[in-house]
């Protein structure tokens, strides 16, 4: 499908308030979307679906899939897209909004001296007001201006739009084998990634990591895990560490999906009591955001190999079933006249309340100069 088609098939989607979700993977030239036919919301139960998943950060609230059955899927080459200039915003400073910002990050310091929990993630909304917005064409400038991350744009008339350009992923599954991102850590990019990195962002990475591995443990077999590197996402740098593994044959995606979510990177540790602290101090719903979304149980057919025939001489393909989740960061939601935007970042006992406010700051930068 040419960009042109592939783009006013969204939009019709879009005036005729019809589920849809387009996206791009990191890196990758290829856009797709997925078009529901009705407005009817199908909700998960099990992660045995096939389809696009959209799940919130509080895992006690549903998550929406957009199923893959009935809906239509289109592709199309992503290139250059005429938006205009991509506007580099200055900093606004709301003072009041960073005395509560601050006074929440010290509370949180406060409970970690005390030994309440070791770490927790504390986040806030800032409003931009941006008038009748088309979303596709906020969706056309994240491509032009971020290319590593998972850029895309969600619709259900029911539920909202959102709109983001994240650099972590949650999970990817291929048949049994494994990746997890434990990404945590932040620093404005200076123009190079020979960063050097604070005790305080080492240890709130690691505290990631750690979680994961632990965590998996009794699902997993022939667990690996990499060095730890630094890696750019729009005018930020983190630490990201990968863990790989094998899925024991008696566990599931459910169980993996339950036992990670949400990770340390935007929850805490320990897991429970660093999320009874977020839902009780942070004053407002975060929703989808740092939640996750993603290909669910996709399927994906690999080459054949050289050399392997089957009986009748033919080389052979193999299918797979394939789950691509990222964690809903760098994100907005459109509502009324306005963008919502969403910043956060990790507390841990060394956190400096000034330097955590400067961190959602420039976090809220990587939106707010599409807008
Ligand atoms: C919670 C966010 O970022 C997470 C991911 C990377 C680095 C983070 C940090 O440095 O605090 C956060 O854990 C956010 O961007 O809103």
């Amino acid at each position: 499908m040419t960009l042109e088609d592939f783009f006013t098939r969204i939009e019709t989607q879009y005036t005729n308030k019809l589920p849809f979700v387009v996206y791009r993977k990191p890196r990758e030239s290829k856009l797709n979307a997925l078009l529901q036919s009705t407005n009817q919301l199908h909700i998960i139960n099990d992660f045995t679906e096939k389809g696009f998943v959209f799940a919130p950060f509080n895992d006690a609230e549903t998550s929406v899939l957009i199923p893959f059955d009935g809906s239509e899927f289109v592709s199309s080459h992503y290139e250059l897209l005429p938006v205009g200039e991509i506007s580099k915003k200055n900093k606004v400073l709301d003072e009041k909004e960073k005395v509560r910002h601050i006074d929440l990050v010290n509370k949180a310091i406060d409970a970690i001296k005390n030994k309440a929990f070791k770490k927790v993630v504390l986040s806030r909304q800032e409003l931009v007001l941006v008038g009748k917005t088309n979303p596709l064409f906020l969706f056309k400038k994240l491509l032009n201006t971020y290319t590593s991350s998972f850029n895309y744009c969600w619709y259900h008339p029911q539920v909202g739009l959102w709109l983001g350009a994240t650099p972590e992923t949650l999970v990817k599954i291929e048949g049994n084998q494994f990746s997890i991102m434990a990404l945590a850590g932040t620093q404005v990019y200076q123009g190079s990634l020979d960063v050097a990195w604070q005790n305080k962002e080492i240890e709130e990475q690691k505290f990631v990591t750690d979680f994961i591995v632990d965590s998996l443990k009794p699902s997993v077999e022939s667990l690996t895990v990499s060095d730890t590197e630094t890696v750019k996402a729009g005018n930020l740098v983190h630490l990201k560490t990968m863990i790989s593994a094998r899925l024991k044959s008696n566990s599931t995606l459910k169980d993996i999906i339950c036992t990670i979510h949400p990770t340390p990177a935007v929850c805490g540790v320990p897991k429970d009591i660093a999320k009874q602290f977020i839902l009780k101090n942070e004053n407002y719903n975060r929703e989808f955001y740092t939640g996750f979304l993603g290909e669910l149980n996709f399927e994906i057919t690999t080459a054949p190999r050289s050399g392997k025939r089957n009986i009748e001489n033919r080389a052979y393909a193999i299918t797979k079933k394939s789950t691509q989740l990222y964690v809903n960061l760098r994100c907005m939601q459109l509502k009324n006249d306005e963008a919502i935007i969403y910043v956060g970042g990790g507390i841990t006992e060394n956190s400096n309340p000034e330097s955590e406010w400067e961190e959602t700051v420039s976090k809220s930068l990587i939106i707010k100069n599409i807008l």
